[in-house]
């Protein structure tokens, strides 16, 4: 999305909402993009940003959606350099529409730390369980309660936009409802690299481990952030064990499992095996419709009247399988548009505003995407994938291609043979067959395979 798009959307802004909140509230947002379907603004102040958050973000997605950008939720951010006080400088003040009031993730005894802001929507209750997250829900509502730590860390992973910062957020308002004398301090990786860069350059370090090992609770997203950056991972190391020694509980969230995250320490790979590693998996048809049906009906309420015809939800429910945020990002332009136009919502309609979502989730994978992507992961080259050379780490890369073409794309063996240079279907056949018997026996290839695939399916 352009400049161009946002000054479309800020023009319609200020004739809703009158031109003394628009010069106040919208004027000074920089719109800094739009990706994922999160609409990014930097914001002068933290408050600013929650205000404007609570007020203007439903009327924000809405306008954006309805100029054709998918915008399921929208983010607010100080940049580094206007930071000037303790607050987080990117802490998001998460206002995913619908939007309720963003909280921080402090209590009263923990107004001095630096953590992110709670989304307030993302709890338990809204968190709909299916077979693909029923580990890790179990595990997050274990931590959630509180008692004895069972477990340390919990490391929770999976792919874009399947729940993790939404199981976290979930675990963080729960303790601070059951035991509010509990500093639960939740922030991302790249939050906690940059306190620490501050510190450094601040020379502030001692006050900066301080309050770190001062925490009941630590709350780490998206940890692969910090696989490559020396300092940061030594510090988290560091930091890591003091809590666990203490035994305090910390959660972390990643994009992949520990071992899987490249140029991250062994060691802190290894600490962080030590603890429950679950699992979020791709959604099935059932979470993806549960999840439909709970957003449609906080539609419902907010657009009064609107009306959506049976097999709407089922249709999306089948036809976007990506992610989470995708799947939300289109029912909320459904609805905005549908109330712009002052129409039921039908199965026609659905067609014709979420084209180009439906064609993205329409494409389809390629054998040459397949066997590219494994003979990276196996580190071979790409013409060895087509090549005679029968080397075991050469054969069993090819076999898992085989594999994977076989399972993820409706190819017939014949076509498959062609496509690994004029192979045989039997030969196909036989590569399949051995990847199946290996998997049930061979931890590091079922890895590998759970890998590939989340990978493939992204
Ligand atoms: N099981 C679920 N029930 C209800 N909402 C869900 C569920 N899973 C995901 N969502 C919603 O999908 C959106 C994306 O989820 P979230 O931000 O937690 O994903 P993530 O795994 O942290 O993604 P990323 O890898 O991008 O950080 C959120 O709005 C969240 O509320």
């Amino acid at each position: 999305m352009t400049n161009e798009a946002w000054g479309r959307v800020c023009e319609t802004l200020a004739k809703r909402i009158g031109i003394n909140n628009y010069k106040s509230w919208i004027e000074p947002l920089r719109f800094a993009g739009l990706s994922d379907g999160i609409a990014r603004f930097e914001v002068p102040t933290t408050f600013f940003g929650d205000w404007v958050s609570r007020n203007y973000s439903d009327h924000i997605l809405g306008l954006l959606n309805a100029d054709g950008h998918a915008a399921g939720r929208a983010e607010f951010v100080v940049p580094a350099q206007t930071a000037a006080n303790p607050q987080p400088t990117h802490a998001p003040i998460a206002a995913d529409k619908p939007a309720r009031a963003a909280k921080p993730a402090r209590n009263r005894s923990d107004e001095d730390l630096p953590g992110a802001t709670l989304d307030a929507r993302f709890t338990f209750d809204s968190f709909v369980v299916g077979k693909p997250n029923e580990l890790a829900h179990a595990a997050a509502r274990r931590v959630a309660e509180g008692g004895p730590v069972s477990f340390n860390p919990l490391f929770l992973y999976g792919g874009v936009g399947l729940g993790k910062t939404h199981l976290m957020h979930a675990i963080a308002h729960e303790l601070q409802a059951r035991q509010p004398q509990l500093r639960v301090l939740y922030l991302s990786a790249e939050q906690f690299m940059y306190r620490f860069v501050q510190a450094l350059r601040d020379k502030q370090i001692m006050d900066f481990k301080e309050l770190f090992r001062s925490v009941d609770v630590l709350m780490v997203d998206d940890v692969q952030f910090i696989a490559g950056k020396d300092s940061t991972q030594e510090e988290f190391f560091h930091t890591f064990n003091a809590l666990i020694d203490q035994n305090k509980q910390i959660v972390i969230s990643a994009d992949r499992a520990p071992g899987e995250i490249k140029d991250l320490e062994d060691r802190i790979k290894s600490r962080m095996q030590c603890g429950l590693v679950v699992d979020l998996h791709p959604t099935d048809y059932e979470l993806r419709l549960g999840i439909l049906q709970q957003k449609a009906e906080y539609y419902r309420q907010q657009y009064k009247g609107l009306a959506i015809s049976t097999g709407v939800l089922e249709f999306l429910a089948h036809r976007i399988t990506t992610n989470v945020r995708v799947l939300e990002g289109a029912l909320t332009r459904l609805f905005a548009f549908a109330s712009l136009v002052g129409r039921e919502i039908t199965l026609e309609l659905a067609q014709d505003c979420l084209a180009d979502i439906l064609r993205a989730s329409d494409r389809k994978l390629t054998i040459e995407e397949i066997q590219r992507k494994v003979a990276e992961h196996y580190n071979i080259r790409l013409s060895d994938m087509i090549g005679p050379k029968r080397l075991r780490n050469i054969a069993r890369p090819r076999q898992v291609a085989m594999y994977f073409a076989k399972q993820l794309t409706s190819r017939s063996l014949p076509e498959i043979g062609r496509r690994f240079g004029g192979r045989d279907h039997t030969t196909i056949m036989h590569g399949v067959r051995k990847i199946e018997e290996l998997m049930t026996t061979d931890s590091q290839l079922s890895d590998d395979l759970q890998l590939l695939r989340r990978q493939l399916q992204a």
